[in-house]
């Protein structure tokens, strides 16, 4: 079996004195496909900031590509695809600045898939020269997974990408997550709490809970040995 690309282990983060993460421990291997589940609060954002290392952890270590996440390196940046799930950032920009901008940190930028992408979802002259600040929700979440593919990143970690899509723009999402992000062998972390996208995209599945990923393995046989649907699973699991 091939090694992990990203270890944690004995993650801990409180706020406040309130534990969000308590000794958590995650293996990614590549090419997965992880569902991230969990009630609201559980922690997802945070376990999900704390992989990427954007929060500073009170105890454990997360490493992606062998490298400690509290000092990746260019490279492994590179190699990484991230949709917060929110981001206040660049609303003095215009989706064309902000793309430009990026493509000058990468040096993989695929222009071909960023202008079919701006297309198919409906970025036209007017909204490419508008201020990401006046677009819509689901405009900037949209413009946001542009960003995420841009480069072909080998590691792609969606935070809710589709909590502001429409039932349109969720299906082309997920047709081309699936059709080419995954097809193409990326390994994909993606929290959501629409189980219907995540039975079509996810083949590994994680429960968090109390601090800690309580369940986690793939998702047919788990449904299987349950003798539950997701939805089901996931009320009993995290109750
Ligand atoms: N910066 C912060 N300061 C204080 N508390 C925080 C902060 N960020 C998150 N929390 C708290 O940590 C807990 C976990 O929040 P988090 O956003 O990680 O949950 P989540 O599982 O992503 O939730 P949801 O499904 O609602 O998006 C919550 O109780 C939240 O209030």
């Amino acid at each position: 079996m091939s090694t992990a690309i990203m270890h944690a282990k004995g993650i801990k983060k409180s706020f406040s004195g309130h534990a969000v993460l308590n000794g958590l421990d995650l293996e990614v291997k590549p090419g997965q496909v992880i569902g991230l589940l969990g009630r609201n609060g559980a922690g997802k954002s945070t376990l999900i900031e704390c992989l990427l290392g954007l929060r500073e952890l009170d105890a454990g270590q997360v490493s992606i590509y062998g490298e400690d996440v509290a000092n990746l390196s260019e490279a492994t940046r590179a190699r990484i695809g991230y949709v917060p799930q929110k981001s206040d950032l660049f609303e003095w920009l215009t989706p064309d600045q902000m793309l430009a901008y990026f493509k000058a940190l990468y040096p993989r930028w695929n222009d071909a898939k960023v202008e079919g992408l701006l297309e198919r979802w409906g970025f036209d002259a007017l909204m490419r020269n508008k201020a990401i600040g006046k677009l819509s929700g689901g405009e900037r979440q949209r413009l946001s997974i542009i960003r995420a593919l841009a480069h072909d990143p080998s590691l792609l970690v969606l935070d809710e990408p589709v909590s502001a899509l429409d039932p349109v723009a969720r299906r082309d999402f997920l047709r081309e997550l699936v059709d080419s992000v995954i097809e193409r062998g990326t390994t994909v972390i993606f929290s959501t709490h629409i189980l219907t996208d995540l039975e079509r995209v996810a083949v590994d599945v994680a429960f968090l809970k109390d601090g800690k990923i309580v369940l986690q393995g793939g998702l047919d046989s788990l449904l299987e040995k349950a003798r539950l649907s997701l939805e089901d699973l996931f009320v009993e699991v995290t109750q």
